[in-house]
């Protein structure tokens, strides 16, 4: 049983939507799972020696959504070093909006939690609105594979 907290970067819901799905499984599967649709630094920080799950959607052209992006901005001016955090990112996008800012905020969520020695259990889900008109289906079969992964 690990503790997860699952951090939410959202616009229009969606995101929300699919993190709200994600605590559920991550519940079912005997997991304590904690939604922040408003992070923090400090609710961030208390995971420090556990697993974060970012779940973002990327906005503008591939900005950080509003309310996921105090919670950027803190971590990279402060720059905490996190060596005993676990982590996975869900990046959700439109590759129609070009290569340089498709699914931009989860890239650089996660470029963000590497350099801050962070380790990812899985590589990054980039979601494409283009292509998956229902985010959990992809969503699904990955946080399977990243359960496998949480000690
Ligand atoms: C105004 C606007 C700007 C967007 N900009 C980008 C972008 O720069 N890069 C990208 O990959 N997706 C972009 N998207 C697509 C959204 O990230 C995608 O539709 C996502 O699933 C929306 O999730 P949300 O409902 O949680 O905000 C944009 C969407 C809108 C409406």
């Amino acid at each position: 049983m690990a503790k997860i907290g699952v951090f939410v970067g959202s616009v229009f819901g969606g995101a929300e939507d699919v993190a709200q799905e994600v605590v559920e499984t991550l519940t079912a599967n005997g997991h304590v799972a904690q939604l922040y649709l408003e992070p923090l630094l400090t609710e961030f920080l208390e995971y420090q020696n556990d697993v974060v799950l970012i779940i973002t959607s990327t906005t503008g052209q591939g900005e950080l959504p509003d309310n996921i992006l105090p919670l950027y901005c803190a971590l990279n001016d402060q720059f905490p070093l996190l060596p005993n955090l676990h982590y996975g990112v869900i990046s959700m996008g439109d590759s129609s909006y070009g290569e340089e800012r498709y699914c931009g905020a989860g890239r650089q969520f996660d470029e963000l939690l590497q350099q801050l020695q962070a380790t990812p259990l899985a590589e990054r889900l980039d979601i494409d609105a283009c292509v998956n008109f229902d985010a959990l289906e992809v969503t699904l079969p990955w946080l399977s594979g990243f359960i496998k992964q949480v000690v």
